[in-house]
């Protein structure tokens, strides 16, 4: 569905040069659904608006189904849904006339138009608006439109630059919701960015790690916990029975590598699998005789892989988790 070979992207102003995108090597699949996940200025907008034929790109080349964006960019629009993060909608139409006219733009005839707009309408929460001129919406209600909007065409391959920033939880899950509903009715193949973590992680099976231009890491987000990151177990122990836990978890070859000690009374181990690798821990205590007072998992986030890939915590850039 997408396959680019170094898509490059480098802004002059000035005597100022921004390298935003340097050498973008990405395929995805049909039906996949991609997260691009960074920091702010990390290239993910950028990306995505030369994979949409918005911006030409300086070097490189991108085929985005199955049409060269570079030759052809307005031909890869009719081929695709795109939501970008500005408003879409004009100020002085009504919410749904917005929507019939989006889909007639289309080419959908009125009355399916109508039923779209209607279905949208109540998935993105927006009962009630429907006679509302866009002007009067709240932010987090015209992005809910925005996102109705690049939906109304039923877009086999849909671009979303940062759908759910400022949205509340229930929006966010109802937006996910009707996402995956449409995924799953017409075979969708989804690509977004997003700087929230959590949402990488839980709605993406396949995440691209951009940093300053480049993808520094590409694949499911279990993957990347794994091979990037670790889990943390702490263990608690009365004082006198740290020395005994240590040794008995030291003399086994799994676990000897990952433990440290934190403070006078606490065990920590640092691997991979923690929930699964607990019930084996618990049971080398007890075979020496120490139980103990409580054990907790820190489980691997994405935010360590991205912690451990560069240096920098995604939290602390600024990107809500
Ligand atoms: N039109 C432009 N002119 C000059 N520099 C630009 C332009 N558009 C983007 N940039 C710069 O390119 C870099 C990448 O920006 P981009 O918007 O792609 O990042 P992003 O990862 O999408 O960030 P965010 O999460 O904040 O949207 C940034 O340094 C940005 O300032």
């Amino acid at each position: 569905m997408i396959h680019t070979e170094g898509l490059t992207k480098t802004f002059t102003r000035g005597k100022e040069t921004v390298e935003a995108v340097k050498g973008v090597d990405v395929d995805v699949a049909e039906g996949e659904l991609v997260a691009f996940l960074g920091p702010n200025g990390a290239g993910k907008s950028t990306t995505l608006r030369m994979l949409t034929g918005l911006l030409a790109p300086t070097a490189g080349s991108a085929r985005v189904a199955g049409v060269d964006v570079v030759t052809r960019p307005a031909h890869v629009r009719q081929r695709i849904g795109y939501i970008g993060q500005g408003n879409g909608a004009g100020h002085s139409y009504r919410v749904l006339d917005e929507l019939v006219t989006q889909g007639r733009f289309y080419g959908i005839p009125t009355a399916e138009a109508l039923r779209r707009a209607t279905d949208l309408i109540a998935s993105m929460q927006l009962d009630g608006l429907e006679k509302r001129t866009v002007s009067t919406l709240s932010g987090g209600q015209r992005r809910r439109l925005d996102v109705a909007m690049g939906l109304m065409n039923h877009p086999p391959l849909l671009f979303l630059d940062e759908p759910t920033t400022g949205m509340d939880p229930q929006s966010r899950a109802n937006l996910w919701e009707h996402i995956l509903r449409m995924r799953a009715e017409f075979g969708m193949t989804i690509v977004l960015t997003t700087h929230y973590l959590e949402e990488a992680d839980r709605m993406a099976e396949r995440v691209v790690v951009i940093d300053h231009g480049s993808i520094i890491a590409d694949a499911r987000p279990e993957v990347l916990r794994l091979e990037h990151a670790a889990d943390v177990i702490t263990l608690r122990f009365a004082p006198d029975d740290v020395g005994t836990a240590r040794s008995a978890l030291g003399a086994d070859l799994r676990f000897a590598p990952a433990i440290a000690q934190s403070g006078d009374d606490a065990l920590l181990l640092t691997l991979d699998r923690g929930a699964e690798a607990l019930p084996d821990i618990l049971y080398r205590l007890d075979a020496a005789g120490v139980r103990p007072a409580s054990a907790t998992i820190a489980e691997a986030t994405l935010d360590d892989v991205f912690l451990n890939l560069t240096g920098r915590s995604l939290r602390e850039e600024g990107a809500a988790a």
